[in-house]
């Protein structure tokens, strides 16, 4: 038995249809994925296509690793020479080894949110843009979106005619791509921007690329943009055998830029596009699988597909709805704990939300209950401080051009270098046009230095010598060389011993990821190099710390869970206001909720076996109370395909029986006349608090503090407490659990 007898017959005929623009369009679970890893499997088995010419583009680095894997398992040969990467791994590849026909240095620095502020920053004050009118945060998506539509600073000035608002955001965009040549430095956008660039300018490079890259396939193609689309036709425009594989029902990045036209247009830019649809879903239970079809047909101009699945039955969709958020999170790990005795794995669980803020709640439960889990996403890895003050010390030693990064470190740890020697040296930078790194290597240009000179001095001779270092040592000794002399640990040690412990965990856990990063390049016989860990620091997305060897619970957002399947699912805060996002609730654009909706069917049909949806009536975010309905896309699944749960028939409401369900007004005036809420909130109050003003208090994440105020709010006390390190906090006595000391 061949492997291609595992695909049904439309799997198959996508599979054998190797020559040609391919479009394969199909629903969640439906094999969209499993048919490129075979296809790329049959060309080099069957077609005798060199894995060399093979190009794959999935959505996260993770999925191309298992890309790998799955065809090495497949093949067994030639899977480390087959280019399976995201779009922007794809582009940092080729920029490293051309970008510099384009006036950069191959060695350039890729810029991650957190430098794009700081940049933006200085643009804003380089040019007198009032950022109290002009957010930067807003002037960043502006510039990102005219990225993505491949919209230079030039045409968007000219675009800008007679719009005051966008003539001004036309300047910043102006300068900021100024400043980030300067630096030498690219930001995420520009990864693709600058390469389709560079294809349509150096005919040499293009033609290079599309003999190398035969076969192109892209999955996820759904969430492609109009760069990345551009990219791919450009590839593509010679041999014409591209393969994209996606589903308009979850096309989830509109804010980002996908382009949903990008799947109809296939078939424009392609002609006599083959176009394959796969109607059977592998993955889910025909309930799970009814419920997703359910809500997603709320959609209007949607393709229709007809989605089935011979998996049987299975249970029913849990339904639980709680008076907080609290017990939302308790039920779930007790659910959790409940299948691990019965033999479950925790891995087999993952908890999907819409808001990174919804995973601290479980991240407490979990801890408290001594359950392994795992947040995907949240705080990144890499934008923690010590982690980018390390990486700093690396990207200076690598590429001094990238001013952020010695700025960020020139004074970390404290070496006495004022922010007045700074700025002195940046302007003298401005002024003469060169980088900050290199006025500091000619200080006596610089007027009023004068005593800072010799503290200036000692740092220019601290990274010479790493940089001396690093030409002869490894990586791993490099980073240790430079914790060593800058004394970075001692000065975490000394600036605060608590809170350093975690910092050096972190700094170690960098440790191993150099370690990793160097083992990975011995087994691809690559060799190590600094820009090389840099590049791979830079791309790394938060879903690629997830590890299937690991056995956690999983928790992350929906967007991040695309593409995944994990056994038991459990869909929380389903709630509207949460999601769908008041937002979109709110907007007059029904666009933006078919998204959301989107954004459920994907969640829906991460589910194999169980699915358990579940939303609470009141929860805190961003410090205020909420009082949420239950999702309006809970009521779109057939209540035939749900199940309440004997233990909470009492607290249940259903959808057809939702008249406790009124709006946060309504909610407010009634005041908690009747029901299980109110007593919960008499019961607060009439206890009472035992402390009161003047009292030392503890509290779980900010330590302890000093009880400054205590108000009577309608339904509970609020507390202001005077914590001793993390400052002035007020918040609702029943949820802040404080505890006097
Ligand atoms: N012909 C088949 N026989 C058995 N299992 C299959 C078959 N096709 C797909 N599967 C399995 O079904 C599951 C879903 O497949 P896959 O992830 O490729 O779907 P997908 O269409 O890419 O889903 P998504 O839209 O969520 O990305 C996987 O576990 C896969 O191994
Ligand atoms: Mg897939």
């Amino acid at each position: 038995m061949s492997i291609y007898d595992t695909l049904n017959e439309q799997q198959r005929e996508a599979v054998f249809h190797t020559d040609g623009p391919l479009l394969i369009l199909a629903g969640a679970g439906s094999g969209k994925t499993r048919v490129l890893t075979h296809r790329i499997a049959y060309l080099i088995e069957e077609k005798g296509v060199n894995p060399w010419n093979i190009l794959a583009i999935t959505f996260t680095n993770k999925a191309a690793g298992e890309m790998r894997e799955r065809v090495d398992n497949l093949v067994g040969f030639g899977s480390e020479s087959i280019w399976v990467s995201t779009f922007h791994s794809t582009c940092v590849r080729i920029l490293r080894r051309h970008i510099d026909r384009l006036g950069y240095d191959n060695n350039f620095t890729i810029y991650d949110a957190d430098d794009q502020k700081t940049l933006m920053k200085d643009v804003c004050r380089l040019i007198d843009i009032d950022t109290k009118v002009y957010k930067e945060r807003n002037l960043l998506s502006a510039i990102s979106s005219a990225k993505d539509e491949l919209i230079t600073p030039a045409e968007y000035e000219l675009n800008a005619a007679g719009d005051y608002g966008k003539q001004k955001i036309a300047k910043v965009y102006l300068e900021y791509e100024k400043q980030l040549r300067a630096n030498n430095a690219l930001d995420f956008d520009d990864l693709l921007v600058k390469t389709v660039q560079l294809l349509q300018t150096q005919p040499d490079v293009l033609e290079y690329y599309q003999e190398r890259f035969r076969y192109i396939m892209v999955d996820e193609y759904q969430d492609t943009n109009t760069v990345q689309f551009k990219f791919v036709s450009l590839l593509a425009g010679k041999y014409k055998n591209l393969c994209v594989v996606g589903d308009d029902d979850q096309s989830i990045y509109k804010f980002r830029g996908a382009n949903i036209k990008n799947i109809l247009n296939f078939e424009q830019e392609f002609h006599d596009a083959k176009v394959i649809k796969l109607e059977q879903n592998y993955r889910s239970t025909s309930n799970i699988l009814n419920a997703a079809n359910a809500v997603i047909s709320n959609n209007v101009g949607r393709k229709d597909k007809s989605l089935w699945t011979d998996n049987g039955e299975g249970e029913k969709i849990q339904f639980r709805q709680f008076d907080t958020a609290y017990d939302e999170a308790d039920f779930i790990a007790e659910d959790i704990r409940k299948h691990v005795k019965d033999g479950a794995a925790y891995n087999e669980h993952a908890i999907l939300y819409r808001t990174n803020a919804q995973s601290r709640l479980f991240e407490e439960r979990f801890v408290a209950g001594n359950i392994p889990y795992k947040i995907v996403g949240g705080i990144n890895f890499y934008a923690r401080r010590e982690i980018k003050d390390l990486l700093a010390y690396l990207k200076t030693i690598d590429n001094g051009k990238d001013d952020l990064a010695v700025r960020r470190i020139i004074n970390v740890p404290k070496r006495g270098i004022g922010l007045t020697t700074i700025n002195r040296v940046q302007e003298s930078a401005l002024e003469r046009e060169i980088g900050f790194y290199e006025a500091l290597q000619g200080l006596d240009l610089i007027p009023n230095i004068g005593r800072s000179a010799g503290k200036l001095d000692s740092f220019v001779a601290l990274m010479e010598y790493f940089k001396g270092f690093a030409a002869k040592e490894t990586l791993s000794d490099l980073m240790k060389e430079i914790i060593e002399k800058t004394g970075y640990v001692e000065n975490l040690e000394a600036e605060d011993k608590e809170d350093a412990q975690s910092r050096i965990e972190n700094i170690e856990e960098l440790q191993s990821k150099i370690a990793a990063y160097e083992e990975s390049c011995a087994d691809m016989d690559e060799k190590p190099t600094l820009s090389g860990f840099l590049e791979e620091v830079a791309l790394v997305a938060d879903i690629d710390s997830l590890d299937e060897e690991q056995d956690y619970v999983i928790l992350m957002t929906l967007h991040s869970a695309k593409g995944l399947e994990f056994p038991h699912v459990y869909l929380a805060g389903m709630e509207d206001g949460l999601f769908p996002s008041y937002m979109t609730i709110t907007s007059d654009d029904n666009e933006d909720l078919e998204e959301e909706r989107r954004l459920c069917y994907v969640g829906i049909t991460r589910a194999e076996k169980d699915l358990t949806v579940s939303c609470a009536r009141r929860r805190m975010i961003r410090g205020e109370t909420q009082y949420n309905k239950m999702s309006r896309f809970l009521k779109e699944i057939p209540t035939e395909l749900m199940e309440t749960g004997a233990a909470f028939e009492e607290e249940v409401e259903m959808p057809t029986q939702n008249a406790y369900f009124q709006a946060k007004q309504v909610f407010k005036q009634k005041a908690f006349s009747t029901g299980k809420t109110a007593k919960q909130f008499t019961v607060t109050k009439e206890k009472g608090l035992d402390y009161t003003i003047g009292d030392r208090v503890k509290h779980m994440k900010f330590g302890e503090g000093l009880v400054t105020d205590i108000t009577e709010g309608g339904r509970d006390y609020e507390v202001t407490v005077q914590f001793d390190t993390a400052g002035v906090k007020k918040m609702f006595a029943s949820f802040a659990r404080l505890q006097k000391v």
